[in-house]
């Protein structure tokens, strides 16, 4: 079977195609290299240097034929969808619908599709499931949530059988500081680099999965009969003052960062319940911060 991962090269994307690999699927990478990394992915990864945007993503469907998308090409910085909505949605509203129509058009079994626990806002009620009201609060989370409306009517229309997959925070190893976003990988990369640190906010609080808990979660979607939509979450709440403090601990490095406030557009609180992934998708996650972090730190380190 054949699984077409478009953005295979990012941060998550390269931890699915491992996934998918270990798994005995046979693996092709759409990629723009605008995140993505080769050197995230196996030598001999078939790969296409493709934006979803661009007319060449009809000819990859046509020459590949995937019996699988897993779609995770994206805009994935909350504020860099304020600086330029217009790009935020070009990826992650036209870029989508163009994944879809082509996986409508080439009879693709299953389309996986990444979203984000921003689509939620701020919920009242915590851990929020997945009937909770959905309340946009910035650019990103609104093309998130549009993407995730086009993968149901083409499956309501077209009988193309989609998971949507709302992330809460994703971290660990081939997370990049600098361009995406990642509050654990630049608290990581600022505390080894001994570099000035900030913290915007404090008391917000983020439910933080582990990268390869969300490789298996794509995976096993995938191979799912079930369709809908999933949070994919540690349903665990942490602060960004917890996680800074756990962090240094772990990295056994101290420093004192700058206290700066919470920036605009920001969720106070995101702690997703994962219940329904566990019961219907038989998903779990298996690592706990702790693990998390402690396995990052150690990539950062070796990679230095
Ligand atoms: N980037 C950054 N964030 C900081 C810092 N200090 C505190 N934070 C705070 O840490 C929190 C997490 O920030 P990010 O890791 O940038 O993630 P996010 O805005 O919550 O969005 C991420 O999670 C979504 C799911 O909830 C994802 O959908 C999205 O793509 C992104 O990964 C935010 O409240 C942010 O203000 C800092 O120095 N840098």
């Amino acid at each position: 079977m054949k699984v077409l991962i478009t953005g295979g090269a990012g941060f998550i994307g390269s931890h699915v195609v491992d996934e998918c690999i270990e798994h005995n699927y046979e693996v092709v990478v759409v990629d723009n290299f605008s995140a993505g990394n080769s050197r995230n992915l196996p030598e001999d990864c078939k790969v296409y240097c493709v934006d979803i945007n661009e007319a060449h993503l009809k000819n990859v469907f046509e020459e590949e034929k995937p019996d699988y998308v897993i779609h995770l090409a994206a805009q994935a910085s909350v504020m860099k969808s304020f600086e330029d909505p217009i790009q935020d949605g070009l990826t992650n509203i036209i870029g989508t619908l163009k994944v879809l129509e082509y996986a409508r058009l080439h009879c693709v079994k299953k389309v996986v599709i990444a979203s984000s626990a921003a689509v939620y806002g701020n919920p009242q009620v915590l851990p929020v499931d997945e009937k909770f009201p959905l309340n946009p609060l910035s650019f990103y989370s609104l093309s998130k949530w549009s993407g995730e409306r086009y993968a149901q009517l083409y499956e309501s229309l077209y009988d193309l059988p989609s998971c949507i997959l709302r992330f809460s925070n994703v971290y660990g190893p081939r997370q990049n500081a600098l361009g995406e976003a990642g509050v654990v990988s630049i608290f990581i990369n600022q505390l080894l680099n001994a570099e000035e640190m900030v913290i915007y906010g404090g008391h917000q609080t983020r439910d933080f999965i582990y990268v390869k808990d969300v490789a298996q979660a794509c995976r096993t979607a995938m191979e799912s009969t079930k369709t809908g939509i999933f949070n994919i979450s540690s349903c665990s709440e942490t602060t960004i003052n917890e996680l800074f403090a756990m962090t240094s601990l772990l990295a056994g490095i101290t420093a004192e960062p700058q206290k700066y406030p919470l920036r605009q557009g920001e969720i106070e609180k995101s702690f997703l319940g994962n219940e329904k992934a566990i019961n219907e998708l038989g998903w779990q996650a298996t690592h706990s911060l702790e693990e998390g972090l402690s396995e990052t730190i150690v990539t950062y380190n070796a990679s230095k």
